[in-house]
């Protein structure tokens, strides 16, 4: 919404000023309108539908509307009050002082801090000769005011703040938060003593909130302060009781007599009587020192287990405080000194896909840039199809947008009654926007992505460094740095580009010449020579070790070899469909789906074909029926440890594959076998401790079916 000044330079100065009085009578009404119904959503049903910094830039328009044109003022403006109405079914208290609000400084830098020091000084009537002020320094809780009353040391009444005169009685919710002292020592307090504090949730309680009720179908608060503020306003104490609150102590309301005669002697008295006052404050004197909490402040505030929303500066004095007195809703004495929103409301333009180098999508939020936890943000994650589902976002929705800390800016909520017409649901598309190939929805891992692993230019580097791997292809020198590389030089596009490199390509200069720090050639002449020969000797492979090297999503190297032993033949596998699929040993839905997506892929087809033609071969399998799987092995969870006498680790590792077991890295309870050779370390300690069977080679041979006096053969599929 466009302030009513933007005109300014389009107009001449008076004309625009002659249009904004014409138009500031229906601003401020329609202004008012709406402060008051987010102050209704906001202060009695704990659910606000905008950010408060939204809130906050509406209200300084009416407010500044109200300095131009005192005379459309609004006797019942909101500017002219504090918080909310009571909410229905609570009892109502007269509060015997009015909780009022504290004016807030909205500059968020150091000169915030001046100026309400300078207005302090103004108003006392000080010189520039006199001595600096001194101020109590304290956190803004982000919570809700509450005043405690002890009458001889008792807790006699609980309230909220409401709308400054008359607040709810929430004595029974409150004697549920266990760190306010339901009896003081009468002895050493005031007959009448009112502490008044801040009512908050830490992050965490709020989150686990949140997460509860999500799981049983409740609505979810905004944020800590609506939850905090929902859970002490209930009707029923035992629901403010499951509900983690705490309370932080920082002023008095009606004492019968004086705790002290500064603010910072009350919260120390305060905090000697046994309420929760917080540790970071400070007692400074002067303007700098006030902009120097407020900056270390925020530095640190991510460190505190709850939500702050900026820091208090009060008059220490409260001689002078008397002095300084009110205006309006206001203490002249006091000011919050903010810090740059972390929400912010802003639209989204577009939502784009973005494919990873797994080759998952992820719709990523557009946004018309932002200023929003000090930074500008222009975009911001949408994680997944569900998520935005959840969000119902869509493109031209007015958005509530949060960057806190360092955390990526997120998408909270839609403000659905700002939403355009003609808008409609978003939706995943069918092919990677990147390479054209059809995507797959996972539903395991509720993720979208695309299945042209060998062909997507996104997952290129990730598929190739897989391709090659040492129980892939087993292609030597193929390092990620060196498929860096191959890819950056333009040489590799697929894995089948790797058979096609010449000695010539691999040394020749790069092409980035301009950066020094890049080296001149892309290979030495020795390296581009053992790289090709690694290549040629890696044509000859297993149809296993092919199966994994093609990285299709889910397919490790069990279920490549499992694959291999079902289908014997590429045409085969290429040909099955996920009914086919899930017949095959260990094989489920999910990899089915995933397999059978991946080979119906055109691109990735022509890949395989590539590398085929290229020359990549493996010898014919014995397609393995059932019953040739050993029994003793099948299904087994083996790790392996130490020198075994005969076989090494990947001849051991492939043979208990071909029998059907699994080879596992670590010991667990779900290990059946370690198998020990010499020199074993750690795991088998583990192994022991847990209990795990304990075997050597001999007897795993045993296992596997050798004769135990024969030499150990090459297994089935994998070599
Ligand atoms: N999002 C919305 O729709 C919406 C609607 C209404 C109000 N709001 C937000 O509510 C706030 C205005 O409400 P307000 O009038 O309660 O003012 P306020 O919360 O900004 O400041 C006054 C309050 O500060 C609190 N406080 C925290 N720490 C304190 C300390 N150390 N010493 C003294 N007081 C401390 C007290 O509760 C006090 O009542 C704004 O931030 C506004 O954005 C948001
Ligand atoms: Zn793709």
């Amino acid at each position: 919404m466009p302030g009513l000044f933007d005109d300014d330079d389009f107009f001449g100065r008076e004309a625009a000023e002659a249009l904004a009085r014409d138009r500031a009578p229906a601003r401020m009404r329609e202004l008012e309108a709406l402060l008051e119904r987010y102050g209704y959503e906001y202060y009695v049903l704990d659910a606000p539908s905008v950010p408060d910094s939204e809130y906050d830039r509406l209200f300084n328009e009416l407010v500044e509307l109200e300095r131009r044109y005192p005379a459309l003022k609004s006797p019942a403006s909101p500017t002219l009050r504090v918080g909310g109405a009571v909410k229905a079914g609570f009892r109502k208290v007269t509060h015997a002082l009015p909780m009022l609000s504290i004016h807030t400084e909205t500059d968020f830098s150091a000169a915030g801090a001046a100026a309400f020091d300078e207005r302090v000084r103004r108003d006392l009537g000080l010189e520039e000769t006199d001595e600096p002020i001194v101020y109590d320094c304290e956190l803004k809780f982000d919570g809700l005011a509450t005043n405690l009353r002890y009458e001889k040391g008792v807790l006699v009444a609980a309230a909220t703040r409401g709308d400054g005169t008359v607040g709810e009685d929430v004595t029974a919710n409150v004697r549920t938060i266990r760190t306010i002292p339901l009896r003081l020592d009468p002895e050493s307090v005031p007959e009448v003593l009112e502490v008044r504090g801040e009512v908050i949730m830490h992050r965490d309680d709020f989150e686990a909130l949140n997460r509860r009720q999500l799981e049983a179908g409740e609505k979810t608060f905004a944020n800590p302060r609506n939850a905090a503020a929902g859970s002490l306003r209930q009707l029923d104490p035992k629901v403010t009781a499951e509900r983690r609150l705490h309370f932080y102590a920082y002023a008095l309301g009606e004492t019968s007599e004086p705790l002290a005669e500064t603010q910072s002697g009350v919260l120390e008295r305060l905090a000697a009587l046994g309420f929760p006052v917080a540790a970071m404050r400070r007692v400074v004197r002067g303007p700098e020192a006030l902009a120097e909490f407020h900056a270390e402040v925020l530095e640190k505030r991510r460190t505190l287990p709850f939500d702050i929303d900026g820091v208090v500066y009060k008059v220490d004095s409260l001689a002078l405080q008397q002095q300084l007195g009110f205006v309006a809703r206001e203490p002249r004495w006091a000011c919050a000194h903010k810090y740059p929103p972390e929400e912010a409301l802003t639209t989204v333009e577009a939502i784009d896909i973005q494919v990873g180098r797994t080759g998952k999508l992820t719709p990523v939020a557009k946004l018309k840039p932002v200023y929003v936890g000090g930074v500008t943000v222009s975009n911001a994650t949408l994680h997944n199809e569900d998520h935005v589902a959840e969000l119902d976002v869509r493109v031209g929705d007015t958005v509530v947008v949060r960057r806190a800390g360092d955390v990526i800016p997120e998408v909270l909520r839609v403000v659905a009654e700002r939403r355009p017409e003609g808008t409609s649901p978003f939706r995943m598309p069918e092919v990677c926007p990147v390479c054209g190939s059809a995507v797959i929805r996972d539903e395991e891992e509720k993720d979208t992505r695309c299945t042209g692993g060998l062909y997507c230019p996104a997952q290129m580097k990730l598929s190739i460094v897989h391709f090659a791997a040492r129980r892939a292809m087993g292609i030597d020198g193929l390092g990620e740095k060196i498929v860096e590389m191959l890819v950056d030089e333009g040489l590799v596009k697929t894995p089948a580009d790797l058979f096609s490199l010449t000695h010539e390509a691999l040394t020749a200069p790069t092409n980035a010449t301009k950066d020094e720090k890049k080296p001149q050639k892309r290979m030495g002449p020795k390296a581009a020579q053992n790289l090709l020969e690694s290549l040629e000797k890696a044509k000859h492979t297993t149809f296993a070790r092919f199966i994994f090297a093609l990285g299709c999503r889910h397919v490790g190297e069990a279920t490549a070899l499992n694959l291999a032993m079902h289908f014997g033949t590429l045409a085969a596998l290429e040909a099955a469909d996920a009914e086919a699929l899930v017949r095959v040993e260990d094989v489920g839905e999910v990899i089915a789906q995933s397999v059978e997506a991946f080979f119906r892929e055109p691109h990735n087809r022509d890949v395989i074909a590539s590398l085929v033609a290229a020359g990549v071969n493996w010898p014919a399998v014995e397609v393995r029926a059932q019953a040739d799987l050993n029994e003793a092995v099948a299904g087994k969870t083996f790790v392996l440890t130490g020198t075994l006498p005969n076989l090494t680790r990947d001849e051991a590792k492939d043979r208990i594959l071909a029998a059907g077991g699994r080879v596992s890295g670590s010991v667990s309870k779900k290990t059946d076998y370690v198998v020990a050779g010499s020199e074993a370390g750690s795991k088998l300690a583990k192994a022991e401790s847990l209990g795990v069977k304990v075997i050597d080679e001999a007897a795993l041979l045993l296992m596997l079916g050798d004769d135990p006096n024969a030499v150990p053969q090459p297994s089935l599929g994998l070599e």
